[in-house]
């Protein structure tokens, strides 16, 4: 299990700056792909050259995703997280900030291709971004942890293509238990998600580095 922590790539500024510049176009093609109207023809055509250019990236392939410089905090390390991670296509991105009182807070806007009812944002996306949100809230503390459980509260549809707001915070800590809480909001401050979640810290806690 600790291997998986150290036997990382670490990458310059300049490399995940391109990197992340290329899954912010795959991002687009994502979003893209989901809303063509482009005929059948057209989009075997399309489909064709995508196959082409994954090859070009297989061609020179890590084992694992790479990691980020370690920041302040330790914990923007993990740059293909798909929450938080510039290198993930798959991740929104969510620009999450952690202030020195404890408190997790991103201010972000989903696309189409997280819909799950029309209009609305899917409940595991939601679920997902909350847990993201929540353990680093949870790491804050000193102490991260792995999540144990998670609960959420669907209180209202969470729209799609409009300014949210996440926040978190953790509540107590008690042994290797580290217990948070958190919301998400929409544009008019009324609460959409709110959960509940306790993370347990690792028996050997893993490498910083
Ligand atoms: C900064 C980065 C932010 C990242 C945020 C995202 C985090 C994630 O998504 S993590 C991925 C999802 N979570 C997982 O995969 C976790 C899988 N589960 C595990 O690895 C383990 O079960 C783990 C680490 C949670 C606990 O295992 P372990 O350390 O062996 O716990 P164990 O010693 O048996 O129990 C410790 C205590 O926790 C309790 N406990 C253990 N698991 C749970 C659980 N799932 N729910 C409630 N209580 C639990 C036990 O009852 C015990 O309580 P007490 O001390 O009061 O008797």
């Amino acid at each position: 299990m600790r291997e998986v922590f150290v036997d990382r790539d670490v990458l310059s500024g300049d490399d995940e700056a391109e990197l992340a510049a290329l899954a912010a176009r795959v991002r687009e093609l994502a979003e893209a792909m989901t809303l063509t109207k482009v005929e059948p023809a057209e989009a075997a055509s399309v489909a064709a050259e995508i196959a082409a250019l994954t090859e070009r990236l297989k061609a020179a392939r890590r084992a694992h995703p790479p990691f980020g410089t370690v920041g302040e905090s330790g914990l923007d390390r993990q740059i293909a997280n798909p929450v938080t991670g510039r290198l993930n296509p798959l991740a929104p991105p969510v620009d999450i900030e952690v202030s020195e009182d404890g408190i997790v807070r991103a201010e972000f806007t989903l696309p189409a291709v997280y819909e799950g009812p029309p209009t609305f944002v899917h409940g595991g996306v939601s679920a997902m971004i909350m847990d993201q949100a929540l353990g680093m809230a949870a790491a804050a503390t000193g102490t991260p942890g792995m999540t144990a459980t998670l609960e959420t509260r669907y209180r209202r549809p969470t729209p799609l293509g409009v300014p949210l707001t996440v926040e978190a915070k953790a509540s107590r800590v008690e042994g290797r238990k580290i217990y948070a809480d958190g919301t998400i909001s929409g544009p008019d401050g009324r609460v959409t998600v709110e959960a509940s979640a306790m993370f347990i810290a690792p028996q050997s806690a893993p490498a910083a580095s």
